[in-house]
């Protein structure tokens, strides 16, 4: 009989605080870690810029696991056909993993598991990957939570008794330093690599600074697309590298000691909790990705005009703050949230387009896609997820970014065609007088787009097109 545990690595690519990678380390047995890029059932697969981020992270873990003596194998394909090889090809007796919680994750988990148990290896899932599991998260009636509010409160009475109980399975690994790569493709997210650093000791060393040198502002910059504001760790925490719990004591205990940082804290900790709520709905609802949560886009006919839909990828829309944005996106693989609520309202209630399109396009170019946040931000913005703003509530672009990008610094920056104009203008150069462009050298349809469509009247159209009263959602 053999003793090898397998670990199968997915959203958790880090040493510390990896249950299942712990689990397996106290049981003093052979371990090996296997990744599968997953094709077929289990799991989406992954977009361009979110794959070039996974593939460069495993390298990092790969050489991290290789000093505490464990291999990491990387396959590409059906992972039940590639774990069933390993287990005849290598003999394991116990597989170990974090357990993931989107509906056809979990069916597919669920069967592996029952396969593996009947041929007499063990499978033992552990939480790893949220703040909460979704079940442990219990609402006083029926439903699961449908609103953000009273999903935090219960949170957070929960985690306020109890804590992490878990914790006590920290691991205490150190971390080597991070050899340096040798990434030979050559293709568009290549340039990402001069912009992030990726792997467990760098999502540390994010938070680190973040927590040191942005975290008193963090409530008034998070907004500020023209600031550095955040933390960045989105596609940290997208691929496990950095698991919400490390964060959440981190911040809950600055929040305990410092007065002066406890309000950046405490959001910090909110917006973790925004991450574990699309879970928390992904858990309970058919594939979110595909359905709307609530039907009350129904009666809206999208246009899904290919034409507009790619001025919007280009960054060409004539919009500066959505350009900016769309740029932003292409240039670095990440948005700042203030602009992708901006560019997601414009594309479903200006162009009416389909959320789905865009969400698409956000899962292949964006570094941190994720399976939850993304298609639920997106039903958040155009209308159909759960407590999200009423369908009527359009954001104004311009108004926008008069108001988050007051100097412009954000628009100069990815729409340098626009650099030259004041202050005044920067937002809207459709109506700016000749005499302003023709000081910034902007010739609109030469040099920068004129508006490709007119705000209000899209606006009227849309609210025309749901052609029935707004349903106000069974709230709790
Ligand atoms: C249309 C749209 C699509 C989005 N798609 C994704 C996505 O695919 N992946 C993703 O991680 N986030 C997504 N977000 C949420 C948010 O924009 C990013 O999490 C945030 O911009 C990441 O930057 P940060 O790490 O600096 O955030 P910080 O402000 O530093 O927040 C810390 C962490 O909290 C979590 N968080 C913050 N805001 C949200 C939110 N609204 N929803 C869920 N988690 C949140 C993230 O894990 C983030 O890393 C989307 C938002 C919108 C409006």
């Amino acid at each position: 009989m053999s003793d090898k545990i397998l670990i199968w690595l997915r959203n958790d690519l880090r040493l510390n605080d990896n249950p299942a990678l712990l689990a397996a380390m106290k049981s003093g047995t052979d371990v090996c870690a296997i990744f599968i890029h997953e094709v077929g059932e289990g799991a989406r697969k992954m977009g361009s810029a979110s794959r070039w981020w996974c593939e460069n992270s495993l390298k990092n873990l790969q050489t991290t696991l290789a000093a505490h003596k464990i291999p990491l194998m990387i396959e590409e394909g059906n992972a039940a056909d590639i774990l069933n090889h390993y287990a005849k090809q290598q003999g394991f007796d116990k597989i170990y993993w974090n357990r993931r919680y989107l509906p056809y994750e979990r069916d597919y988990d669920a069967r592996i598991k029952a396969d593996f148990q009947k041929a007499g290896i063990e499978a033992i899932s552990f939480h790893g990957n949220l703040l909460l599991e979704p079940w442990q998260v219990r609402p006083a009636g029926e439903n699961p939570y449908k609103v953000f509010g009273a999903y935090e409160r219960a949170v957070r009475k929960i985690l306020g008794t109890t804590g992490f109980a878990e914790t006590g399975r920290e691991i205490e690994l150190s971390l080597s330093s991070l050899p340096n790569q040798s990434r030979s493709e050559d293709f568009w997210a290549q340039k990402f690599e001069l912009l992030w650093d990726i792997g467990e000791g760098a999502a540390q060393q994010k938070l680190d600074d973040f927590l040191n040198d942005n975290l008193q502002t963090y409530k008034q910059d998070r907004d500020r697309p023209d600031k550095q504001g955040t933390s960045l760790l989105s596609p940290h925490l997208r691929f496990g590298e950095i698991s919400p719990r490390q964060i959440w004591q981190k911040a809950a205990f600055i929040s305990d000691m410092n007065d002066a940082l406890a309000e950046g804290a405490q959001k910090l900790m909110s917006e973790l909790l925004w991450r574990d709520f699309h879970y928390y709905q992904a858990f309970y609802l058919p594939d979110i990705a595909r359905f709307d949560m609530r039907d009350t886009l129904q009666n809206l006919q999208w246009q899904n005009d290919d034409a507009l839909i790619k001025r919007w990828q280009k960054g060409q829309t004539g919009f500066p703050i959505i350009d900016a944005g769309m740029r932003e996106l292409w240039a670095t693989g990440y948005m700042h949230n203030r602009v992708r609520m901006l560019v997601a309202s414009f594309l479903t209630k200006n162009l009416m387009v389909d959320w789905r399109i865009g969400e698409a396009w956000f899962w292949d170019t964006l570094l941190d896609a994720d399976a939850a946040s993304n298609p639920g931000n997106w039903q958040w913005v155009a209308g159909c997820g759960f407590d999200a703003a009423p369908y009527f509530r359009v954001f104004n672009p311009v108004l926008q970014g008069q108001r988050f990008d007051a100097q412009g610094h954000y628009v100069r920056q990815w729409v340098p065609e626009l650099a030259s104009m004041p202050d005044r203008w920067i937002h809207q150069p459709s109506d700016a007088p000749q005499a302003v462009l023709a000081e910034a050298g902007v010739v609109l349809g030469q040099t920068y787009p004129l508006a490709m469509v007119n705000l209000k009247a899209t606006q009227a159209a849309f609210k025309q097109a749901m052609k029935k009263d707004f349903d106000q959602p069974d709230l709790f």
